[in-house]
C-alpha cells in the first residue's frame, strides 16, 4: 500500500451552503439534539450533524469544547442526557460500546488503552476479543477457540507488518515510545474491519520522526475505503489531511466546512480566542494557525 503524499481531498460532501448541521450528501452519521450535562456544566450540546461518508473529518475547537465526551457518547463509551444518531442507518443509543465495535464503528483513545504488562501481539488479540464479544459457545470448545485465536493472529501479524510493528509483537506495550503507542492503537482498531475508524488526538505525544508516518496510516484508512473522523489540536494535520472540519465550542457545533475555508470564520476565531487567552493565534495566508506554549 503506497502513502500518497499529495493526498487527493474529497470534494462535494456537503448540501447547500457549508453551515453548522449542514446535510450531507452520503452521511454515515447523523447525529440529533444530542446533549450531555456534568453537574451544571453542558458539555456537549449538538443539535444537528452528519458526518460525511468515506472522506476524512476533523473536529476541532479548543479545550472542553466537549469533543472527546462527543466521542464517549457516539461510541458508548458514555450515555447522553437526551439525543438519538444513527450509524449507516442504524440508531445507535444505548448500545454498548462492544457492539457499536461489531457493528463497524471504532475508536481510539487520546491516552492510549494499550496494556502495559501484555504484549503487542496480545494487545492486538485482546481489541480484537473485547471488540467482537466473548461468545460462550466458542469459549466452551477448545477446538472453536483454538481456530479464532488462529484467525486473530494472522490477522493481527498482517497489520503489525502494516504499521511496522512486527518486529515488536513480543514486547511489552508498555516498553513502546508514546508514537509506537498510538500506532498499536490504530493497528488493533483495524482487527474488526471497521467502516468508520474515530481516533482521538492521533498526533498528541508523537514523536517527530513517527507524524510522517502516522499521517499516511490515516490517509491509508480513507484509501482503503474506511471513514475516519478524528479530533486534533495540531492544525498543520488538519489541514493536510481533512476533506471537512467540524468546530465545536462550549459543547455546540459553531462552524462546518472545507479546511481552507472554515478556518478563517470568525466564530472559529472567537472560539479559539476565548477559550485560549495564551494561545497565539497568527492568521498565516488568511487561515488560522494555533500555536501552542508547548510548540514555540
Ligand atoms: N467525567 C466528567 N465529569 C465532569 N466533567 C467532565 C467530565 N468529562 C468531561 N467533563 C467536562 O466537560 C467539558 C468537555 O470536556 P471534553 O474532554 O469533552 O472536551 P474536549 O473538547 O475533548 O477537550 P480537550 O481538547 O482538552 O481534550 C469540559 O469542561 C470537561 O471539564
Amino acid at each position: 500500500m503506497s502513502a500518497n503524499p499529495t493526498p487527493q481531498k474529497s470534494t462535494n460532501l456537503h448540501v447547500g451552503d457549508a453551515k453548522p448541521g449542514c446535510k450531507k450528501n452520503d452521511p454515515i452519521l447523523v447525529i440529533d439534539n444530542v446533549k450531555k450535562t456534568f453537574g451544571g456544566l453542558t458539555a456537549v450540546d449538538v443539535e444537528h450533524l452528519e458526518i460525511p461518508r468515506g472522506a476524512i473529518t476533523a473536529l476541532i475547537g479548543p479545550n472542553g469544547a466537549g469533543k472527546t465526551t462527543l466521542f464517549n457518547l457516539l461510541t458508548g463509551f458514555d450515555t447522553p442526557d437526551t439525543g438519538t444518531w444513527s450509524f449507516l442507518g442504524n440508531q445507535l443509543a444505548g448500545v454498548p460500546s462492544f457492539k457499536v465495535a461489531q457493528m463497524g464503528q471504532v475508536r481510539t483513545f487520546q491516552l492510549t488503552k494499550a496494556l502495559s504488562l501484555l504484549t503487542v501481539l496480545e494487545n492486538m488479540k485482546l481489541g480484537a476479543k473485547n471488540q467482537a464479544g466473548e461468545k460462550l459457545i466458542n469459549a466452551l470448545i477448545p477446538s472453536r477457540w483454538k481456530k479464532q485465536d488462529q484467525e486473530f493472529e494472522a490477522k493481527a501479524m498482517e497489520l503489525l507488518k502494516r504499521f511496522k510493528l512486527d518486529a515488536k509483537k513480543d514486547d511489552f506495550a508498555g516498553s513502546l515510545s508514546g508514537g509506537q503507542r498510538k500506532l498499536l492503537e490504530m493497528a488493533r482498531a483495524l482487527m474488526t474491519d471497521p467502516t468508520l475508524v474515530m481516533l482521538d488526538e492521533p498526533m498528541a505525544g508523537v514523536n517527530p520522526a513517527l507524524t510522517q508516518s502516522l499521517l499516511e496510516h490515516v490517509l491509508n484508512l480513507k484509501n482503503d475505503g474506511m471513514t475516519v473522523l478524528f479530533v486534533e489540536h495540531d492544525m498543520h494535520m488538519v489541514r493536510h489531511i481533512a476533506d471537512w472540519v467540524v468546530v465545536m465550542a462550549e459543547g455546540k457545533v459553531v462552524a462546518e466546512g472545507a479546511p481552507d475555508t472554515v478556518m478563517r470564520e470568525q466564530a472559529v476565531i472567537d472560539a479559539y480566542l476565548g477559550a485560549h487567552q495564551d494561545t497565539d493565534l497568527g492568521v498565516v495566508t488568511g487561515r488560522i494557525q494555533v500555536i501552542s506554549e508547548e510548540d514555540k
